[in-house]
């Protein structure tokens, strides 16, 4: 079933910034993804998903993110997923903010209690994109994407990219969990989801999958507020820098004086990322 339903409509440069909402195979749920198509489009633009970190839903990045001015400007549409199935009625899956509802980690889960469900990691990179193509075929070239996002949607935006090469012309993250498998929120997350084994949750560790990458070259775009809270327990920035340089992979850290993890930061640099994707997308 790929019917979606127009949920929101609001004006926004020169576009309109939507969401939708429709029933996920992959979640078993209603989920709600924002989508903002720059102009009433004479030609199809190419899309740039943005996976947003723990707590939000579609609407953090709407409201705060400041995305549409410069999509707009590039012609690039944005296609906002939610951070995890909702309202599965899976005990305990309100219980933290870090785990369950809004902390999907976009892993396709294996644990019992979660793997009818928690399959983000295939909602965002298959059925997504089928269900953009299936409903905004004139709209959006399904052939040209490129993804992105904050904390736990930068982890996940640096695996997808990483696990699924070709796919994705660009990447970029904003203040990126870059090593789960050795931060407190990524333990309990991996653990939670997909169990005991270490060598499973190396499959989602972008730290881990770079030294493996084979595919086309990337040129990574990561962006880190010196004054994020989150820094020096959670994101590991230099984890990262030291594994993409042992696997020659291009990765341009740029180390931003006194941000901190919020949209204030995000929105800051916001222009600069879309128009990193746009670089790519519109070659
Ligand atoms: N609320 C959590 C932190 C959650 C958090 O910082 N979430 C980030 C993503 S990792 C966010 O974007 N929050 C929503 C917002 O700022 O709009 C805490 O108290 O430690």
């Amino acid at each position: 079933n790929m019917s979606i339903k127009e949920v929101a409509s609001n004006r926004s440069f020169g576009g309109w910034q939507k969401v939708y909402q429709h029933e996920s195979e992959e979640c078993k749920c209603t989920m709600r993804f924002g989508f903002f198509p720059p102009q009433a489009e004479i030609k199809k633009c190419p899309a740039l998903y943005y996976l947003s970190g723990l707590t939000c839903t579609e609407q953090n990045v709407v409201t705060k993110g400041g995305t549409q001015g410069p999509a707009a400007k590039n012609g690039i549409v944005v296609i906002t997923p939610d951070t995890s199935p909702r309202g599965c009625n899976i005990e305990g899956e309100n219980d933290s903010y870090d785990f369950g509802s809004g902390a999907g980690f976009y892993v396709n889960a294996t644990e019992d209690k979660w793997k009818t469900n928690y399959r983000m990691f295939a909602y965002v990179t298959k059925e997504l994109p089928q269900v953009i193509r299936a409903n905004f075929g004139d709209k959006v070239d399904g052939d040209k994407m490129s993804i992105f996002g904050h904390s736990m949607g930068g982890h996940g935006a640096l695996v997808c990219a990483l696990k699924e090469p070709g796919k994705y012309k660009s990447v970029s993250a904003f203040a990126p969990i870059t090593n789960p498998i050795q931060c407190p929120w990524g333990q309990k997350a991996l653990k939670g989801y997909l169990g005991d084994n270490i060598e499973d949750h190396k499959e989602y560790d972008s730290c881990e999958l770079v030294k493996k990458y084979k595919g086309p070259v990337l040129d990574i775009l990561i962006d880190q507020g010196t004054n994020d809270e989150f820094l020096k327990r959670e994101l590991f920035p230099d984890h990262f820098q030291t594994a993409c340089a042992d696997a020659g992979v291009k990765l341009n850290l740029r180390l931003q004086e006194g941000y901190d993890h919020s949209y204030y930061f995000m929105s800051s640099f916001m222009e600069d990322h879309i128009n990193h994707h746009a670089k790519y997308l519109n070659a």
